[in-house]
């Protein structure tokens, strides 16, 4: 089976610093990966990697079996980059409809009604019907990042990279969004979420990756519970070790 991710002995460096060295990571249709590992162990790195944003000095990725360099089907992919939601008040004031139809700039040739039709249909996916109205920066945290999601969603995407996406939301609405993710991904999409607190996702995820600049552990998630301590995790709850946000 052709991996729907795959990065093959990855190695990056920020201006000479090694950030990355020869990271070999596959998910397959359907996986749903956690990624973790120490803070600075290059996860936001080899994400950024893997949609295109960065180039690695060494190694090869491809999605959908096609070498980046040639790859052109954006709309098969969603990428939900770190702290988006912190960038809402920064930014001019949007509507939900607007931000989420950002995630269509990969879909030319939509009519306005098809537009409108797809950014519904995403907003219902993420349980904010009817919010298109509503300006984002008068949305709570959590609704913020499943507006977030919902942009990635635009676009129908078969692949899901999501970067710490319920970072300072409060527990319930992570769970929430976790209990989403997780129909998303009996509905079909592949899963790659960079995470801090395993303990949250836990009852979610497959599979566990744990980073830190090499790839230290790739397996099931029941693998990892039996082992914790190959990425330096206690074994009650599997919170890393010195590293609460
Ligand atoms: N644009 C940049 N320029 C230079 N160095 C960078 C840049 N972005 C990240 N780094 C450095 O690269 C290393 C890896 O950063 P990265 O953000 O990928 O780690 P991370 O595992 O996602 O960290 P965290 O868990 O804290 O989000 C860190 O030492 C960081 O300081």
């Amino acid at each position: 089976m052709t991996p729907v991710v795959e990065a093959e002995k990855v190695s990056f460096a920020y201006d000479g610093e090694p950030v990355l060295e020869e990271v070999t990571l596959k998910l397959f249709l359907g996986d749903f990966c956690a990624l973790i590992g120490p803070n600075g162990s290059g996860k936001s790195t080899l994400l950024k990697i893997l949609v295109g944003l960065l180039r690695p000095q060494e190694g090869r990725v491809r999605l959908f079996g096609k070498d980046l360099e040639e790859f052109r089907e954006w709309h098969r992919v969603g990428y939900v980059p770190q702290k988006v939601t912190a960038l809402v008040d920064r930014v001019l004031p949007l509507t939900v409809a607007e931000a989420v139809a950002l995630g269509l700039v990969a879909r030319r040739g939509l009519s306005a009604k098809e537009r409108r039709l797809r950014v519904a249909r995403a907003l219902e996916r993420v349980g904010l019907s009817g919010m298109e109205g509503r300006l984002l920066r008068e949305l709570s945290g959590g609704q913020q990042q499943r507006v977030f999601l919902a942009r990635a969603l635009v676009g129908e995407p078969e692949l899901l990279l999501l970067d710490e996406p319920t970072t300072g939301v409060d527990f319930a609405s992570q769970e929430r969004f976790y209990e989403l993710l997780g129909n998303l991904n009996r509905e079909g999409i592949t899963i790659l979420i960079v995470t801090h607190d395993i303990g949250v996702v836990d009852r979610h995820v497959k599979q566990v990756a744990c980073l830190n600049r090499r790839l230290v552990f790739h397996g099931d998630h029941l693998e990892f519970c039996r082992h914790p301590e190959v990425c330096g995790f206690t074994g009650a709850g599997h919170h890393l070790v010195g590293h609460r946000h």
